[in-house]
């Protein structure tokens, strides 16, 4: 089962996102220029595709788990989101998490993955009083580690 994408390429000579195999949930973006990430440092790097996703979809910009594993590569807004309305080029916030080593990534290389999932829009209702929980108001470690 898959849902139908409509992907323009602002890039004609880059590969258009694609699965590795068969039962990935990610299809990997492509860099559209080179970038040196110094330690610590971010850049925002094009992609050179745009979508046009069905309404109810949503389009999620994730890491790549080996970028990251071998040289400290995320994305600072990871997963970032992409609208449907979204008709703009997606591009990925780099981001160097090494101290140390500075990263050099290639026009070509696969840097980041679309994971598309439908959404759900909710219908906020005010009220003056939350139902109870077992969880209540703890949160952020109150569950010890
Ligand atoms: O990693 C990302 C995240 C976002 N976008 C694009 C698509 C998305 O639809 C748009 C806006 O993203 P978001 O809503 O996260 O950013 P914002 O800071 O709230 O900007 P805006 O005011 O335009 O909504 O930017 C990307 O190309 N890559
Ligand atoms: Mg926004």
């Amino acid at each position: 089962m898959s849902v139908e994408v409509l992907i323009h390429r602002l890039d004609p000579e880059l590969p258009l996102p694609a699965y590795a195999h068969p039962g990935d949930a990610g299809a990997d973006l492509y860099a559209a220029e080179d970038v040196e990430l110094l330690p610590g440092e971010r850049a925002m790097v094009g992609t050179g595709v745009a979508i046009a996703l069905p309404d109810g979809y949503a389009a999620f910009v994730h890491p790549r788990s080996g970028l990251a594993a071998k040289h400290g590569v995320t994305l600072v807004n990871a997963p970032g989101t992409v609208d449907a309305g979204y008709r703009g080029e997606i591009k990925v916030t780099l981001l160097n998490t090494d101290l140390k080593e500075a990263v050099r990534l290639r026009r070509g290389d696969r840097v980041a993955q679309l994971v598309i999932q439908r959404v759900e829009k909710a219908a906020f209702y005010e009220v003056e009083r939350l139902p109870g929980s077992a969880r209540g108001a703890g949160g952020f470690g109150s569950t010890g580690r």
